[in-house]
């Protein structure tokens, strides 16, 4: 007969990017690819873009942890098709949001928590009911020819670093933006080694010192998502380059919502947004 095992977990999701967050303080129930797919399957799972374990650092040898002090909550953070990400904007702002749901951390408004990433410790800090990350400092880098189903011409991207891989491609008009079919993956040439995660972006006005920017995304491990939140600063800062560094706040309408990105004054990227907890429950399909 097959062992079935009940595990609890949380579903969350940060301006309509949807994730499962399983707790395992301890360490002792690893992910692997294939539960990870199992979960974020959207019809014979949970369903979610990507699937998050809070593991505590000191608890397991996981590389996420080597640079965290002993009992800071760490990220263990997948993408859908069972791949590893450094980084998640939205995911790590969810994951505090169920840190505090689940009364594993108390944080009052204004004050801020650690959290281990594969891309470094990320500084976490409430306003309010909304979450904001210290995603720390961002790299522009070189160029890509990007090529997309609905762009009748390749366009140039920029790569942007934000802990993950990104690239950026502007478009002249929301109805170019309209027009894109994301159902496959955009195509890069040069093709980054570990892929990327690829925005597409109409700037608008900047006023007042604020600049915005509509933006539509291919998530690498994933497929096109309702937002992405290192995807959104790095659509911000390509943006914000362009302009030559004309605003260092930007607001980011995606699918799912709105998010915010601000530049700090050691040219620190923080990213704004809501992080819901939106139910609980138990999963009973064999274990694997
Ligand atoms: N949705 C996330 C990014 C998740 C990881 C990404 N798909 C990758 O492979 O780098 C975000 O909010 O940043």
């Amino acid at each position: 007969m097959t062992q079935v095992i009940p595990q609890g977990f949380s579903k969350g999701h940060g301006t309509g990017n949807d994730f499962v967050l399983v707790a395992d303080a301890d360490g002792s129930a690893p992910l692997t690819p294939e539960r990870v797919r199992a979960l974020a399957d959207r019809r014979f799972g949970v369903g979610g873009d990507g699937v998050i374990r809070a593991v505590r650092a000191g608890a397991t040898g996981v590389a996420i942890l080597d640079s965290a002090a002993e009992g800071t909550w760490a990220m263990d953070y997948w993408n859908a098709d069972g791949s590893v990400s450094e980084m998640c904007g939205n995911g790590v702002r969810v994951f505090v949001r169920y840190l505090l749901e689940a009364g594993l951390e108390e944080l009052p408004d204004g004050g801020a928590i650690d959290v281990a990433t594969r891309a470094g410790v990320k500084r976490v800090v409430r306003r309010g009911e909304l979450l904001s990350v210290d995603l720390g400092p961002f790299e522009l880098g070189e160029m890509a020819l990007v090529a997309a189903d609905g762009l009748e011409v390749d366009r140039p991207g920029l790569l942007v670093s934000t802990g993950n891989p990104h690239v950026v491609v502007a478009l002249a008009s929301e109805d170019e933006l309209a027009g894109l079919d994301l159902h496959r993956a955009p195509s890069l040439d040069p093709a980054p080694v570990d892929g990327a995660n690829v925005e597409f972006v109409v700037p608008g006005a900047i006023a007042d010192g604020i600049g915005s920017i509509r933006m539509r995304v291919h998530e690498r491990g994933v497929g096109e998502t309702l937002s992405c939140g290192t995807g959104a600063v790095a659509a911000a800062m390509a943006t914000r380059h362009w302009s030559g560094d004309a605003a260092d706040r930007w607001i980011v309408d995606v699918p799912g919502g709105r998010l915010e990105v601000d530049v700090d004054e050691r040219g620190h990227a923080w990213l704004t947004g809501p992080a819901e907890i939106v139910f609980r429950g138990e999963t009973l399909s064999p274990a694997r």
